[in-house]
């Protein structure tokens, strides 16, 4: 029988604990959402499949505990990772301060892996994190930005749009290294090479 996708990609989102990562996902899976706080223990995840550039991709999103006694166990989740959603919390000034210690938890883990930065609870009337220093912060480092709420639907399929597109390029390019045959586009081209040599082993991609 034939897959019911082109691609199947695993994604992760991360951040510290109550910033909504899970209801980022209920939204995202479900459309649902639910005032009531319940702590994920260890990992969750959830499938859904989308089409991004007229292909079909299977996403498997992990939604990790964002508590630190759970931590040990949520390190070993990066493994076959491709795309990483950093998540804070616009109106919790402290678990924007942690995002680059999740940002380096995910360089100690990944090499090939595309990330995300997001700014959860847009929604908030009493908001801490303005959107300049969001942006900011993801310009300092490289990556792409966006403020969503899980509560009022805002930004989030854009958020999972974007960052499967990414993956979808990175697979692309990965594949066009290691075949010169063919292009990053996906395009098949009769130019001949040695081929890019893929880099050294990691707990993702
Ligand atoms: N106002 C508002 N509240 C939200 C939003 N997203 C989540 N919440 C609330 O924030 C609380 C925590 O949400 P969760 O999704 O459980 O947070 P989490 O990041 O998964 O937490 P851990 O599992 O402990 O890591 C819940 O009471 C949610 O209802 C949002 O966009 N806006």
């Amino acid at each position: 029988m034939p897959n019911d996708y082109d691609h199947l990609f695993k994604l992760l989102i991360i951040g510290d604990s109550g910033v909504g990562k899970s209801s980022i996902l209920l939204r995202f899976s479900d459309n649902l959402f639910s005032g009531t706080y319940i702590t994920t223990i260890g990992v969750d995840f959830k499938i859904r499949t989308i089409e991004v550039e007229g292909e079909k991709v299977k996403l498997q999103i992990w939604d990790t505990a964002g508590q630190e006694r759970f931590r040990t166990i949520t390190a070993t989740y990066y493994r076959g990772t491709q795309g990483v959603m950093v998540v804070y919390d616009v109106s919790n000034l402290d678990t924007f301060g942690n995002v680059r210690r999740w940002l380096q938890e995910i360089e100690q883990n990944c090499d090939d892996v595309v990330r995300i930065l997001v700014g959860n609870k847009c929604d908030s009337p009493d908001k801490k994190v303005s959107t300049e220093e969001g942006k900011a912060l993801a310009s300092q480092m490289d990556i792409p930005f966006f403020e969503t709420s899980a509560k009022d639907n805002l930004n989030i399929e854009t958020v999972f749009d974007e960052i499967t597109k990414l993956v979808l390029a990175m697979k692309k390019n990965k594949l066009a290294q290691q075949n010169p045959a063919i292009t990053s586009t996906g395009n098949i081209t009769v130019k001949k090479g040695d081929g890019g040599k893929k880099k050294g082993k990691c707990n993702c991609g």
